[in-house]
């Protein structure tokens, strides 16, 4: 497996990886990142996710959670700390317009695909795609046509086209109805449980109730990440107010 590892120029170069860094899907590690304008968006992030799964991060606006993506996704080089992981990492935003580039299903998953497959193994795996987010059979429905759900989901199956197995969601529900947001939860709670190959998913939301599918779920506050716990215990305190920090 590749294991990609990113760390800020000033520290040191990379070493051989511990056996506690092997074992982790993502480790991240003292991060911070401050904008040219001086301000501090990031100060000493430590996250790890320790299997594969669905993890929900959840914080104010600009606590930071997207600027952690970018550099997580590779946008952004980290001026200090690192960022380890085996998986290669697609972003899903919240509104699938912005992703979904062809006019329909199938000509949009092939865009993310690696060129150099046949045809019969595009075709495949176009199919497999589409049948894992509940989009089966529509491989020449016109983007248009489609629902909202049905365009995050199929956002999410370009995604995975790429072969990505880190997928950051930022917001993926947050311009769908209470339906179409359960299809969506549903889809990507069913790919990081799934026996064979489960995925790896981080997903941002200001939406208390998903929190209850998370597998895990911590809190950004000021550029800073809380300690993993159970989504129906962090959906409590921030219900009731309460913080660790
Ligand atoms: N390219 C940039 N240059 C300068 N400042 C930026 C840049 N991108 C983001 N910021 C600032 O960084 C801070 C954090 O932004 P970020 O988008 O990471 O927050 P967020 O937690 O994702 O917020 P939201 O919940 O509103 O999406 C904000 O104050 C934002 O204005």
């Amino acid at each position: 497996m590749r294991r990609l590892l990113r760390r800020a120029a000033a520290s040191a170069p990379a070493s051989p990886l511990t056996p506690e860094t092997a074992t982790a899907e993502l480790r991240i590690t003292g991060l911070s990142h401050r904008w040219a304008n001086g301000q501090t968006v990031l100060d000493d992030c430590n996250l790890v996710i320790p299997k594969p799964g669905l993890w929900m991060l959840v914080g104010c606006n600009g606590s930071g959670k997207s600027t952690l993506f970018r550099l997580i996704a590779g946008l952004i080089e980290p001026q200090s700390g690192s960022i380890s992981t085996d998986h290669q990492s697609a972003l899903v935003f919240q509104n699938p317009d912005h992703q979904l580039l062809l006019p329909s299903c199938s000509s949009d998953l092939l865009l993310g695909m690696d060129q150099g497959l046949g045809n019969s193994e595009r075709r495949e795996r176009i199919r497999l795609r589409l049948e894992e987010l509940g989009l089966a059979g529509l491989e020449r429905r016109p983007i248009h046509a489609l629902s909202g759900g049905q365009k995050q989901r199929l956002a999410i199956a370009g995604a995975l086209a790429s072969e990505a197995s880190l997928l950051l969601l930022d917001e993926p529900t947050a311009l769908l109805d209470p339906d179409s947001q359960s299809s969506v939860l549903a889809a990507v709670q069913e790919l990081c449980r799934r026996p064979e190959a489960p995925l790896t998913a981080l997903w941002i939301t200001h939406r208390l109730e998903e929190l209850t599918c998370a597998d895990g779920a911590a809190e950004m506050r000021a550029g800073r990440i809380g300690p993993w716990m159970s989504g129906i215990k962090l959906q409590r305190r921030l219900q009731h107010g309460s913080s660790d920090r």
